[in-house]
């Protein structure tokens, strides 16, 4: 039996198959280009592990993955996971360009597949931290640990592990480190219990949390953001999250802008657009919409953030477009 707030965090872990199954359905759809090949990888460690994570059995953990991966998944869906996909990719791809050397720092980066994509592009000067829960940080290990193709790309040389049981899965370390990436199970309500070993204090950082915090109290989110404020110097957080920091953390040049902006449904025009007019054209022709006014108003209550701590500066988010700045 699950207590009540086991219970909760079960639900809340459950959003990364939700996650997962957006990003599943919009690259099934052919949104992504270049495709995204990993999605597929951590689905099916979700289908071989789920099972052994606590309070699942095999019929339930089948069941599960059968509806969140077999439901069809509305253009709405499709469309605002690519855009928001897009554009923290244009953010962590500008990042790297302008301080060569970067430390990325991803709060509940569940079956996110950005750092392979970014593994893939830049093999040198990055260190890529992602945090999890627990049983959702085994999960994408053994996806890691079982594919000779990401294991190359984070560079593991661990040998690949068989998990038949709930008691191997509980045995099973939540951690994997290499030189230049970091999975780490850790509940982000206890950072003040976090060993900092494998952060590095000194590095251009930027700090992705891609709807994360919005499933903790205001209290709990002030205080990830302010853990990180007082442990480096050099870093920004670009945050997709209905929610921001201004006032309580003491944010520098913050900027907001909203899916419905990023996706032309604002009607200004601008030299800094995020996504070109021949993307946009492709991606409005892949599933038609019938509602546009519909999505353009669900669209702006999806927010990307962006702010700067410190006397750090990233001159590169000014080259795209923000509503509010
Ligand atoms: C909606 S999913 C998003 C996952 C990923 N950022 C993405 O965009 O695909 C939310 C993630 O936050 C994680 N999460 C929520 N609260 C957390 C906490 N207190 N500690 C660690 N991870 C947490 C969940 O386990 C889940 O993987």
């Amino acid at each position: 039996m699950l207590s009540p707030s086991e219970k909760r965090d079960k639900i809340i872990r459950a959003t990364d198959l939700d996650a997962l199954s957006c990003r599943y359905s919009t690259n099934n759809k052919s949104y992504f280009q270049p495709a995204d090949n990993y999605i597929n990888k951590i689905i099916a460690s979700y289908q071989n592990h789920l099972q052994f994570c606590k309070g699942y059995s095999q019929l339930s953990a089948g069941r599960t993955l059968r509806s969140v991966f077999n439901e069809q998944k509305l253009p709405l869906i499709n469309r605002g996971t690519y855009l928001r996909t897009k554009v923290i990719d244009l953010v962590v791809e500008e990042f790297i360009k302008e301080f060569k050397q970067v430390q990325i720092i991803s709060l509940g980066g569940g079956s996110d597949t950005r750092c392979f994509r970014v593994f893939e592009k830049y093999q040198e000067n990055i260190k890529y931290i992602e945090f999890d829960f627990p049983e959702s940080v085994k999960i994408k290990k053994l996806a890691i640990e079982n594919d000779e193709e990401l294991k190359k790309l984070i560079g593991d040389t661990a040998e690949a592990k068989e998990i038949g049981t709930k008691e191997e899965f509980v045995q099973l370390e939540s951690e994997l480190h290499t030189a230049k990436y970091h999975l780490i199970g850790f509940d982000l309500r206890e950072l003040d219990q976090l060993n900092e070993d494998y952060i590095d204090k000194d590095t251009p950082t930027l700090i992705l949390s891609e709807c994360v915090l919005c499933y903790l109290t205001p209290k709990e989110n002030e205080d990830i953001m302010s853990y990180w404020k007082n442990k480096l110097d050099k870093r920004c957080y670009l945050i997709y999250e209905p929610i921001f920091f201004r006032d309580t953390i003491g944010l520098n040049n913050v900027k907001l802008t909203d899916t419905s902006d990023i996706a032309g449904y604002s009607g200004s025009l601008s030299n800094k657009e995020w996504i070109s007019t021949t993307e946009l054209n492709r991606i409005n022709r892949l599933e038609l919409i019938d509602e546009l006014e519909e999505i353009r108003l669900l669209f702006k209550h999806y927010c990307l953030c962006y702010g700067e701590l410190h006397n750090f500066h990233f001159n590169g988010i000014n080259k795209y477009k923000w509503m509010i700045e």
